[in-house]
């Protein structure tokens, strides 16, 4: 039988679809365009990749609820396979028993409930340097809060995941940078897998397999210190006497009931996740949050009317206190929905219908979750910043509203849901606390630049720069 694939733009010979990329504009925005001509489930061909994109939510819940596990893999990338120990981590692994074991420690051990409370202390410690930093500027210099926020996040993960073996910190999360830029490029030679030449001619194969060398020898040296540590009957390397990351890794690594038993580059590709899949999304929600209040000062007074009012006489900033500021729960919902990670990426294990068409196995399937948070059809003024749409509203982040889907959904929904936004939480809170924020000089809300760089957590594209003015009148201590 004839397969009917969905409709599409028409295809070049050999580059299929590839030129509409070439603009140079983010692809969320390119296929969101294109999408509105050709309809929410969409067939591109990538240079010789089969790829569907899904634009609206009831062929998102086809993808994403109805046909979970034919979906449930990731499409594999070079970078990723070079930089992951061939994928042996668990955002790129593909569906599958090894990529099932290596979620359920995540989910059990890594960043359950629990865990994400004990890691209080390591977020406010960090933020309380953040905060005292800003501080010290005295309200009179802008400061780049991209930076500020960026170091925050990496501090936090470094800290989790290394405890006090954690020494050349600044180096490490250089390092960890460099590392994540590669993995979110595409690779010329990616679109052509048949062409091996290609990897070989674009350079990038080698630029990247002398990144990966140079953090395996500083990952491998961290977590054989870890072990010898272990031999030698120190348990806790934590920043706080209690577990690190790979001191949990280590102890799972001695249960011989795993299907798959552990070692090192299970746990370094791990631990790359932690960095990949959880600090530039944290830091980047952050940063949009900061500048979406900025730039609507009602909106920001709202919110910090409310912080400061919650922690009026309080002798402490307790993360427990947080759960008090709906308002504030508001304004990281409406952040989430204008500026969430752009793509959700999956591919197809099997042949499969959607809608009457045909989804090819092994074709690249994108969710363009960006377009479906900005899409009129859905919501009203969607371009606005506007908090309050959330109010008495039953649409949540959990993966069950499929027009709303900053965190995923389905079988691969986010894990780190819970301690991302715990690492967003604390700090808005906080900064909305603490100071009164102002433009540099000669400058206004209106004169922000709200454009996104391309990549997958869509972040800022500009440095956040802000005047913060500590205010002298309120209760708590940085
Ligand atoms: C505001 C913060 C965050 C946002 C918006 C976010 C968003 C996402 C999204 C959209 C996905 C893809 C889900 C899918 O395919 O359906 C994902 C996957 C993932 N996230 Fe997050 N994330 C955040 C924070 C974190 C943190 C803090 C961690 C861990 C430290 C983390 C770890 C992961 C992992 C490991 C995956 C892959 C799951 C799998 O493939 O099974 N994320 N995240």
């Amino acid at each position: 039988q004839k397969q009917k694939l969905p409709p599409g733009p028409l295809r070049l010979p050999l580059i299929g679809s590839l030129h509409h990329l070439i603009s140079g504009a983010n692809p969320h925005r390119i296929f969101r365009d294109l999408a509105r001509k050709y309809g929410p489930i969409m067939y591109l061909e990538l240079g010789e990749v089969p790829t569907v994109i899904i634009s609206s939510p009831s062929m998102s819940k086809q993808v994403l609820k109805t046909h979970d596990l034919a979906f449930a893999s990731r499409p594999q990338f070079t970078s990723t396979d070079i930089v992951m120990y061939n994928n042996k981590d668990i955002a790129f692994a593909e569906y599958g028993d090894y990529w099932k074991q290596m979620r359920k420690i995540c989910i059990m051990d890594l960043l359950s409930a629990k865990m994400v409370k004990s890691y209080s202390s390591i977020r406010k410690a960090e933020l309380s340097s953040v905060l005292s930093s800003i501080d010290s500027v005295g309200g009179t210099c802008e400061v780049n809060m991209t930076e500020k926020i960026v170091r925050f996040t990496s501090s936090v993960t470094c800290l989790l995941v290394f405890g006090k073996l954690c020494r050349d910190r600044d180096e490490l999360i250089n390092l960890m940078k460099d590392a994540l830029f590669l993995v979110g490029g595409f690779d010329v030679g990616d679109f052509f897998p048949s062409w091996k030449l290609l990897y070989k001619m674009s350079g990038a194969k080698s630029k990247l397999v002398k990144m990966h060398q140079k953090v395996d020898s500083v990952l491998e040296r961290i977590v054989n210190e870890h072990i010898k540590n272990r031999a030698d009957g120190i348990r806790g390397n934590g920043a706080y006497g209690a577990e690190d990351l790979v001191d949990v890794f280590l102890r799972i690594k001695e249960n011989d009931q795993l299907q798959f038993p552990i070692t090192n580059d299970h746990i370094k590709a791990a631990i790359l996740d932690m960095f990949t899949a959880g600090t530039e999304t944290s830091s980047t929600t952050i940063i949009w949050a900061l500048s979406e209040l900025t730039k609507h000062p009602n909106i920001m007074a709202k919110a910090q009317s409310e912080v400061r009012q919650a922690f009026k006489e309080k002798a402490n900033f307790d993360e427990e206190d947080l759960d008090n500021l709906p308002y504030l729960k508001l304004v990281i919902k409406e952040t989430l929905r204008l500026h969430a990670p752009s793509i959700v990426h999956r591919e197809c294990r099997e042949e499969t219908i959607v809608d009457g068409y045909t989804i090819p196995a092994k074709a690249t399937v994108l969710v363009n979750t960006w377009a479906m948070g900005r899409d009129p059809e859905i919501w009203d003024e969607p371009e606005s910043f506007i908090p309050e749409r959330f109010e008495n509203s039953p649409v949540d982040y959990l993966g069950n509203n499929y027009e709303y889907l900053p965190f995923g959904a389905g079988k691969r929904i986010c894990p780190g849901m819970q301690f991302g936004l715990a690492n967003v939480k604390q700090p808005l809170a906080r900064l909305l606390y603490h100071f009164n924020w102002g433009f540099p000089h000669g400058t206004s809300p209106k004169d922000l630049d709200m454009s996104e760089k391309s990549g997958l957590s869509a972040a800022k594209e500009k440095d956040l720069y802000l005047i913060a003015k500590t205010d002298q009148s309120l209760d708590l201590v940085l």
